[in-house]
C-alpha cells in the first residue's frame, strides 16, 4: 500500500469546539471527523471550501449533518452504526426499569427520610412480565432492546416504521401494527426511530392521547422526535404512567425545565453509549471511516445519500 501521510488538527477537549472556531479552522480541509455537536450545514461547507471530500460523524444518528447540502456537493458521509447498538440496548432496558420501577423516586425517598414502615402501595410500578412492548422505528437498536426484554417474559412485540422490516421482526417475532394501534396496545413503548422531517414531533397529543394510563414511554433516540409540551400534559394529568428520556430539546434540558419537576419523568443526559468499549469502538470505526473516504476507498460503514 502507497504511504500517505495525514496533516490533521484535533480539538483536544470534550467540550464542543465553539462554532465560529470551527468555522475558522476547517478552511481547505478534505476531510473532518465530527460529532453530534457540531452542525454540519451549508455555512460550514462553505466555510471549509471546495477540498473537502468526507465528513465522518462518530454517531449513528445523522440529524446534525445537512444531507443535501452534503449530497449536493459530492461530500461523502461515515458514520458509526453497530458498535453501539449493544451499549443503547443495554442502556435503554435499564431506563425502562428505572422508570416503570420508579426506582430515582425510591432511593430518593430512603435517602432523604420518606422510607417509612412497610406500605402496600408504596412506590409500586409496572411490571415487564405479560406487557406488551412497541418499538417504533425497527432497526438494529429496537432488535437488541427485545432480544434483552424477552427475558423479563413480554408478552409481546409490537412495531410500526414506514415500510415492513420482515427480517429484523422475524429476529423477535414482532407483528407490525399502524401508529395508532402501536400507541393503543403498548404497555411500554421504545421509541427508536431515526429523526427525520417525517419523524419529527411524531410523538406528540395525538399518540399520547391513545396510549394506556399504565404506559411507559421510553426515548434513547433524539429529543425531536417529541413534542415536549405535550408529553409534560400527558405525564402531569395522569394520561400515561411515566417517560424515561435519554435524549430532550434542547441538550443540554434546562434544570427549571418543567419535565425535571415530574416524579413520572427520568431523565438521562445523553448517555445511551456512554461505555469505555462502545466509545473507543465508535471513534475508531469514525477515524477510519475519514481515512478510507480521503483515500477514496469503500468505508467501512457509509451513509448512502
Ligand atoms: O447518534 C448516536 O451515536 C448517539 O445518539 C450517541 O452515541
Amino acid at each position: 500500500m502507497r504511504e500517505r501521510k495525514v496533516q490533521f488538527e484535533m480539538w483536544d477537549s470534550d467540550d464542543p469546539v465553539p462554532r465560529v472556531e470551527l468555522l475558522k479552522r476547517v478552511k481547505g480541509c478534505e476531510g473532518i471527523l465530527c460529532v453530534l455537536t457540531e452542525k454540519i450545514d451549508a455555512q460550514l461547507l462553505n466555510a471549509a471550501g471546495p477540498n473537502l471530500k468526507v465528513v465522518s460523524t462518530m454517531s449513528v444518528g445523522f440529524d446534525h449533518l445537512s444531507l443535501d447540502e452534503l449530497k449536493k456537493r459530492g461530500i461523502r458521509v461515515g458514520y458509526t452504526p453497530d458498535v453501539l447498538t449493544d451499549c443503547v440496548a443495554e442502556l435503554t432496558v435499564a431506563l425502562l426499569l428505572a422508570t416503570s420501577r420508579r426506582l430515582i423516586e425510591a432511593t430518593h425517598e430512603a435517602k432523604t427520610g420518606g422510607w417509612g414502615t412497610w406500605r402496600t402501595l408504596w412506590l409500586c410500578g409496572h411490571e415487564l412480565a405479560n406487557s406488551t412492548v412497541g418499538i417504533l422505528g425497527l432497526g438494529r437498536i429496537g432488535v437488541a432492546i427485545a432480544e434483552r426484554l424477552k427475558p423479563f417474559k413480554v408478552k409481546k412485540f409490537i412495531y410500526t416504521d414506514v415500510a415492513l422490516r420482515p427480517e429484523l421482526a422475524n429476529m423477535i417475532e414482532a407483528e407490525y401494527v399502524s401508529l395508532d394501534e402501536l400507541a393503543k396496545q403498548s404497555d411500554f413503548l421504545a421509541i427508536c426511530c431515526a429523526l427525520t422531517p417525517e419523524t419529527y414531533g411524531i410523538c406528540n397529543w395525538n399518540l399520547f392521547s391513545k396510549m394506556k394510563k399504565n404506559a411507559i414511554f421510553i426515548n434513547t433516540s433524539r429529543g425531536g422526535v417529541v413534542n415536549q409540551e405535550d408529553l409534560y400534559e400527558a405525564l402531569s394529568t395522569g394520561l400515561i404512567a411515566g417517560a424515561g428520556l435519554d435524549v430532550t430539546t434542547p441538550e443540554p434540558l434546562p434544570t427549571h425545565h418543567p419535565l425535571f419537576t415530574l416524579k413520572n419523568c427520568v431523565i438521562l443526559p445523553h448517555v445511551a453509549s456512554a461505555s469505555y468499549t462502545t466509545r473507543n469502538s465508535m471513534s475508531a470505526l469514525a477515524a477510519n471511516n475519514l481515512l478510507a473516504g480521503l483515500r477514496g476507498e469503500p468505508m467501512p460503514k457509509e451513509l448512502k445519500l
